[in-house]
């Protein structure tokens, strides 16, 4: 595909159909960090409030191990990485960097520009883990952005060569210009308008080629405009299970199997009834901080 534009904000921008993009290999790895040194222990987003030092170590802990688990049942190989003291959100492994695998099977990370103080010394952490997995490292330019939190907001398209990238709250649109270019990869750059939803990874969580699901209220009106111009099947979550059980912050590592936190009834009817197989989770530990099944692990490529 010759691609027109490399950043698209409204679906009259389109120019492309999802056939028209490259194929990209689905990520056979997983990297996780222990929650060891996982806390809540200051508030950076909506739903920390009120969970400063609350957090059930060993429970957390529980879960975290189920998680792991089950990408190994499902073929995965995981990289466990420990923990560091002083980080505590580090566990949410989706943030500090956005791994991707070019045409030519060369591995590449971009690390991200936390928008948070608070987390900004992961990503050196992050990086110094893909420096022993012969990774290809490369730095956004902190004269042209400010911030950028990784897979937290930016998703690839199910097996092709394409990203959508959330901004407004922890990445800034400019980032996108700037990842385009370095991956060579058209953007779909969608706002995000809800401080509870304030990483793309809470609010969209890209299934299969053809399906996404959603929390359409995250999103402006041109959002949700190009979500539907490029997704056949657009699955939408209530806010009672998108706010409180974080049911989009699912994982669907293979386009068939949804990992998802419990208790989803109403998203996992419609997951079903659209073909996909649901594993359930308790991840209410790490929900006290604002993250769940997708933010708990990166996917990468071997
Ligand atoms: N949604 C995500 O991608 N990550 C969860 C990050 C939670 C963490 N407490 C934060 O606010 O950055």
């Amino acid at each position: 595909m010759t691609k027109k534009q490399s950043i698209y904000t409204s679906a009259d921008q389109l120019d492309f159909t999802i056939s028209d993009l490259q194929a990209m290999p689905v990520p056979s790895e997983v990297l996780m960090v222990k929650p060891t040194y996982f806390d809540v222990e200051y508030v950076i987003n909506p739903h920390m409030k009120g969970h400063v030092g609350r957090v059930d170590k060993m429970q957390a802990q529980n879960e975290w191990e189920h998680l792991a688990d089950a990408y190994e049942e499902h073929g995965f190989r995981v990289h466990m990485l420990d923990g560091m003291r002083g980080m505590p959100d580090m566990v949410f492994c989706a943030n500090q960097s956005l791994p991707f695998i070019d045409t030519d099977g060369t591995r590449k990370v971009i690390m991200s520009i936390m928008h948070a103080e608070q987390r900004k010394k992961e990503v050196d952490a992050i990086e110094a883990w893909y420096r022993t997995q012969d990774y290809e490292i490369l730095h956004l330019d902190p004269e042209k952005v400010s911030d950028f939190e990784g897979m937290g907001d930016a998703i690839w398209h199910f097996r092709r060569r394409l990203l959508w990238g959330g901004y407004g709250f922890r990445s800034s649109i400019e980032a996108y210009e700037e990842v385009s270019r370095l991956l060579d990869t058209p953007v779909i750059a969608l706002e995000l308008v809800d401080d509870k939803f304030y990483h793309l990874d809470t609010c969209f969580c890209s299934l299969d080629e053809k399906t996404v699901l959603v929390y359409p209220d995250a999103f402006t009106n041109e959002g949700m405009k190009l979500i539907h111009a490029l997704y056949k099947n657009v699955i939408e979550a209530t806010s009672y299970e998108a706010e409180k059980l974080f049911a989009v912050n699912a994982a669907c590592p293979d386009g068939k199997n949804v990992f998802i936190q419990q208790g989803c009834t109403d998203v996992n009817k419609k997951l079903r009834d659209a073909g996909f197989a649901v594993h359930e989770f308790s991840t209410y530990e790490f929900i006290k901080s604002g993250g769940s099944v997708f933010c708990m692990k990166m996917m990468l490529w071997r």
